[in-house]
């Protein structure tokens, strides 16, 4: 029997105990804010735009978005981030990725302040990542963790293999892994003989952007399975980068598309806006 890490159920439980935390902040005269700039029409920042705003008012955190169009220069980005870093009713600053190819990703993740750095992408914050310090961590993989947790997943001394490199998802979750003490493999676009790496995983992690890359001959039986992909397939389905009909049966856990990843990524984001809020409540300087 596969166990399906229900993402959006975790997601719902975390939520209703973070409404509690928010509505006690609320009567000390914190509100969380947060505030996301998009720049031009990404689909898959649509999707997460739209959802984080749903469920932010469902909580009680403020939230706002700044569109910008895909043409903005990138000192106009800059200044807006600035403007933000000054606010001092925003707590939570999330530029959403990717930008387009004028605007530099490094200058803009580095302007953020990295107190209010909310998806943990300020070279700071991944410093203190890597060498397990305290700190915001990027929400994809922070949400991960929240879920393997939720199911009471062990982690430490596992064999966990992480399909994909990118600054959003691989590299930070290879680091959370880490310091939670698994054996992690890190493997990409260049990895000589992919199947071989991924069949040794107890815990397989996928975020490629290829759809439905993963098949049943790359996992060993028994892995636990996590999906990171929003791919659309030649149907125009919402799919994984896992071919979920041939692996899940070969699992002894895996994440559906939607419903896994997805909702837990937007709750370990307003679980660190309000994180970040709290030092309001505690009136340190920000
Ligand atoms: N700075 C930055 N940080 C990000 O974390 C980031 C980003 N930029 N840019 C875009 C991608 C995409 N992303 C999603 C998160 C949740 C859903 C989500 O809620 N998915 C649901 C709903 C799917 C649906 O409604 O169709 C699900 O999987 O069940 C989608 C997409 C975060 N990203």
């Amino acid at each position: 029997m596969t166990t399906i890490l229900d993402g959006k159920k975790t997601a719902d439980a975390l939520m209703t105990a973070l409404t509690e935390t928010v509505t006690e902040m609320k009567a000390r005269g914190v509100t969380p804010g947060l505030a996301v700039i998009l720049v031009g029409e990404d689909p898959a920042s649509a999707i997460y735009v739209r959802n984080k705003h749903r469920r932010a008012d469902k909580i009680g955190i403020r939230s706002f978005t700044i569109a910008m169009p895909a043409t903005v220069s990138e000192a106009d980005l800059l200044a807006k981030i600035a403007e933000l870093n000054d606010d001092p009713d925003v707590d939570g600053i999330l530029v959403q990725l990717p930008l387009p190819a004028q605007i530099s990703e490094a200058a803009v993740l580095n302007a953020i302040a990295p107190e209010k750095d909310v998806d943990g992408f300020h070279p700071v914050n991944v410093g203190r990542l890597w060498t397990n310090e305290p700190g915001v961590v990027a929400s994809t993989p922070f949400g991960i963790m929240q879920l393997l947790k939720a199911y009471q997943i062990p982690v430490a001394g596992k064999n966990a293999v992480i399909v994909g490199r990118s600054n959003i998802v691989g590299r930070p979750l290879a680091a959370l892994l880490l310091n939670a003490s698994a054996t992690v493999t890190m493997t990409h676009s260049q990895t000589a003989d992919l199947a071989a790496h991924t069949r040794q995983a107890d815990l397989l992690f996928v975020a490629t952007g290829r759809p439905e890359m993963i098949t049943e001959d790359m996992v060993k039986a028994g892995a636990v399975v996590v999906d990171v992909g929003m791919d659309r397939n030649a149907a125009g389905k919402l799919v994984g980068d896992v071919n979920f009909a041939e692996v899940a049966p070969r699992a002894s856990a895996i994440t559906p598309v939607p419903g896994g990843v997805g909702p837990m990524t937007i709750a370990a984001l307003m679980m660190q806006t309000v994180e970040l809020a709290k030092r309001r409540l505690n009136g340190s300087a920000k």
